[in-house]
């Protein structure tokens, strides 16, 4: 699988599906059916680690994280992510996505730190290649995205959050969300830092990037890092609501303006793709940093015994 996956990754990133940023502005995608076409009310496709129904009717698709224990967001899962993207992005049937869990407590955890430790520079560059790419196809989507976030969401996990148009949380103080990074003693990339800030501000963004703070669901209210707190059984129906509400619009005005919002965050990125990826292939492989990811995995390890 893990072969298979990062072959089809490979396949990805060099066979050009990706131009997400050239794709951006397909202005006019349908917003409706056409005429006389039969209802089919729902499609789904699941893979290993992403469960994706689709609701042909709503025009609404549900992808599902269930990669147990944590969704971590390893290679295969990466390549997972992008593909169910991609074939939602082609299906003009499909106008907006709702991004959640099916593990209980855990929204993601983020970058797989394994993919981090003590692996081949080939290999780093093919893992931070797929992350670039994921981010890149969420950021930029056409479609409405929604991130029902029902659990915890550190770094990685918190980027796919701020990644979407709107983020419903589950109303648990339990659950965390934030980059925290600096916590593991590693740095957010700059496009990490940019989606950070182009959701919560300089200031809030600055602090909690420095601190690596991860927040309780009400403090990520409070800062703006999610849009609203819901009771857990009233997810689905809270996210079926703010669907509506933003489905309601017609798209092609609504891309446009997302596309202008982020298309400057995006276009850094594209230009500096490479450079971004030797960053962090040489930062990743010191050994400071390999000692202190070493570290942080005992941690977690430690924390459970
Ligand atoms: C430049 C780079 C930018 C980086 C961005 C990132 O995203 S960096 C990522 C930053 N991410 C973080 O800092 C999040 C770190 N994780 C956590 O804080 C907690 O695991 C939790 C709150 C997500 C879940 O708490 P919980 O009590 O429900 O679960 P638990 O803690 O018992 O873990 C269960 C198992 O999963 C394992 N594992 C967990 N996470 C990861 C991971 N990311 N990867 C791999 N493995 C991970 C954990 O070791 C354990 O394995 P074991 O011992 O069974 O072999």
């Amino acid at each position: 699988m893990a072969a298979a996956a990062a072959t089809l990754a490979r396949r990805i990133t060099r066979s050009g599906v990706l131009p997400l940023c050239r794709r951006l502005p397909v202005w006019g995608r349908a917003a409706r059916r056409p005429p006389g076409l039969p209802l089919a009310p729902c499609r789904a496709f699941s893979n290993k680690k992403i469960q994706v129904d689709m609701n042909e009717s709503s025009g609404v698709a549900t992808m599902k994280f269930k990669s147990p224990p944590v969704n971590s967001l390893n290679l295969d899962f990466l390549t997972e992510f992008c593909i169910s993207l991609e074939k939602l992005e082609n299906d003009r049937a499909c106008r907006g996505i709702i991004i959640t869990s099916a593990i209980p407590k855990i929204f993601s955890s983020g970058l797989d730190i394994t993919e981090m430790c003590g692996k081949s520079t080939e290999h780093y560059t093919e893992f931070w290649r797929a992350v670039q790419e994921m981010w890149l196809r969420l950021y930029s989507s056409n479609m409405v995205t929604l991130a029902v976030v029902n659990g915890s969401s550190p770094a990685g996990g918190c980027l796919i959050a701020l990644s979407c148009d709107y983020r419903i949380m589950a109303d648990n103080p339990k659950y965390t969300i934030g980059l925290n990074e600096a916590q593991l003693g590693i740095v957010a990339p700059f496009w990490f830092k940019d989606t950070f800030v182009n959701v919560v501000g300089q200031r809030v963004a600055e602090r909690s990037l420095q601190l690596g703070s991860l927040y309780p669901a009400p403090e990520a209210l409070k800062f703006g890092i999610v849009d609203e707190l819901v009771p857990e059984e009233k997810l689905q129906e809270k996210a079926t609501a703010v669907m509506a509400q933003w489905l309601a619009l017609p798209d092609h005005a609504r891309q446009i303006t997302k596309s202008m919002m982020r298309k400057a965050v995006l276009d850094l990125l594209v230009a500096h793709r490479e450079e971004d990826i030797k960053n962090f292939t040489s930062f990743v492989s010191k050994e400071s940093i390999q000692k202190s990811l070493r570290m942080y995995m005992e941690m977690l390890k430690k924390k459970k015994s």
